[in-house]
């Protein structure tokens, strides 16, 4: 889910628009949402308006007192996408007939003159997210692996400030871009009208929303670092890319070092994602026991469907009766949990990055060999890449495996020379 840029209103509000829903209305169920400064730690005003047409007064209360229970329950963590899915299982559950709808006029009340006033944006359209019209991709890592740097190259310009000292970022940066898939009329003789084009090569540009964030140090759960309130920031990543120095000449806090073993890295980054849901649930555990479906209600606000929150209740070998008994779980089951849910919910693919460095090619080797999911890159290559060719000094698109080099001055044919070898030959 997407907060918009646009949204300048002080408080900030927003609708959203319910389309999950499985009986036909006369009209759409939106819910308005407002933050007040204090937000998380409090939870939002929920309103339905425009409801007279979609549903009865009595459910229109009856549902936003049953979101506002949510909501409190939720105090602490983002909690709109949980609060947009509990509406739509609840008008699903319990609003079966097309009967149930109001008469045109009816339900009106003081919500008319929202309608007529209406000055909000609708910024989440949930049939829209669930048809997946944009993908997010996180970039997590230590400090100065490279993770602004990669993002810059992954947009194509410099927008994220980049520096060899760790903390370079703190705010997020945020930015659509493209990524190229097969596209059926490569087999054509006229190519398609692709909303976002093609490449040279006649694949299908798909839009792709980067956010890169700053610098995650091991203990960040416990506040050392940048603490890590800012992964909050990757709630709704679909992939995280891990950023990886495989120069093995930084430490795991960003700084400077001859010698170090980036694959160690891997681990202790996963168990802070770990650490810091973990964490949140924690917090929340004396409203859980009370009722054991709001831990699936938690895992909500991960922006993860219930489909994989059961996945991944079932891969810890959590089923219903073991669910009820939540009571009397010991810690290990729930760290069990979730460990699932993080591989499951927020699949990582390592960028092992910098292979530029003459130091790189071993430890690549070294974590190629283990089980994940792997590429290697260098970011800082890449981007100099392109802007030799918006400068016209090469011929490359990104992606190619090699360039052609055409009118540039000699530091960078040496630079460019560097680069064939260190990273295309390699
Ligand atoms: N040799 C080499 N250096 C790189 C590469 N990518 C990034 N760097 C350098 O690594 C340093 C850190 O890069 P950043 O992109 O600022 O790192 P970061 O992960 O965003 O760091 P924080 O914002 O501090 O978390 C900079 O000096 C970059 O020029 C690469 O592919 N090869
Ligand atoms: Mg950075």
């Amino acid at each position: 889910m997407t907060f918009s840029p646009d949204i300048k209103k002080h408080p900030t509000c927003f609708m959203v628009k319910l389309a999950n829903v499985e009986v036909e209305r006369k009209s759409p169920i939106w819910l308005r949402f407002t933050f007040p400064d204090e937000y998380p730690a409090v939870s939002p005003v929920i309103e339905i308006p425009m409801n007279s047409q979609a549903l009865a007064p009595a459910q229109c209360k009856a549902l936003l007192d049953h979101l506002q229970e949510q909501a409190e329950d939720l105090v602490g963590m983002a909690m709109v996408y949980s609060l947009v899915e509990e509406a739509q299982s609840w008008i699903n559950e319990h609003t079966h007939l097309s009967e149930d709808q109001p008469a045109e006029d009816e339900c009106q009340g003081g919500e008319e003159a929202d309608v007529d006033q209406e000055p909000f944006k609708p910024v989440l359209d949930t049939k829209a997210s669930g048809g997946r019209w944009n993908f997010v991709i996180g970039l997590v890592g230590k400090p100065s692996a490279g993770k602004s740097t990669f993002f810059n190259a992954a947009v194509g310009r410099e927008l994220a400030k980049t520096g060899a000292f760790p903390f370079t970022t703190i705010e997020p940066n945020v930015k659509q871009t493209v990524y190229a898939i097969p596209c059926p009329c490569q087999k054509w003789e006229k190519q398609c009208d692709s909303a976002y084009g093609h490449t040279a090569r006649g694949e299908r540009l798909m839009p792709v929303t980067m956010k890169d964030v700053a610098g995650l140090v091991p203990g960040a759960y416990e506040g050392k670092g940048k603490g890590n309130r800012f992964l909050n920031d990757l709630l709704d990543a679909d992939v995280l890319v891990h950023v990886v120095d495989a120069s093995g000449q930084t430490d795991e806090k960003g700084e400077e070092t001859d010698e170090y073993d980036p694959s160690q890295d891997i681990s202790w980054v996963e168990q802070e994602l770990q650490q810091w849901i973990y964490l949140n649930v924690m917090e929340k555990w004396d409203n859980i026991r009370r009722k054991p479906q709001k831990l699936i209600d938690m895992f909500t606000g991960y922006h993860a469907t219930r489909p994989t929150i059961i996945h991944a209740l079932t891969s810890a070998g959590i089923g219903e009766t073991e669910l009820a008994n939540l009571a009397s779980w010991r810690d290990d089951v729930l760290r069990r949990i979730v460990t699932h849910f993080v591989k499951i919910r927020f699949p990582i693919l390592l960028a092992l990055n910098k292979c530029d460095t003459l130091t790189a090619e071993e430890h690549i080797h070294r974590i190629s060999r283990q089980d994940h999911p792997h590429i290697a890159v260098s970011a800082a290559s890449e981007r100099f890449l392109q802007q030799c060719q918006e400068k016209g000094e090469i011929e490359y698109h990104p992606g190619d495996s090699d360039f052609i080099m055409l009118q540039c001055s000699e530091a960078t044919k040496s630079r460019l020379q560097k680069i064939r070898e260190s990273v295309f030959q390699k």
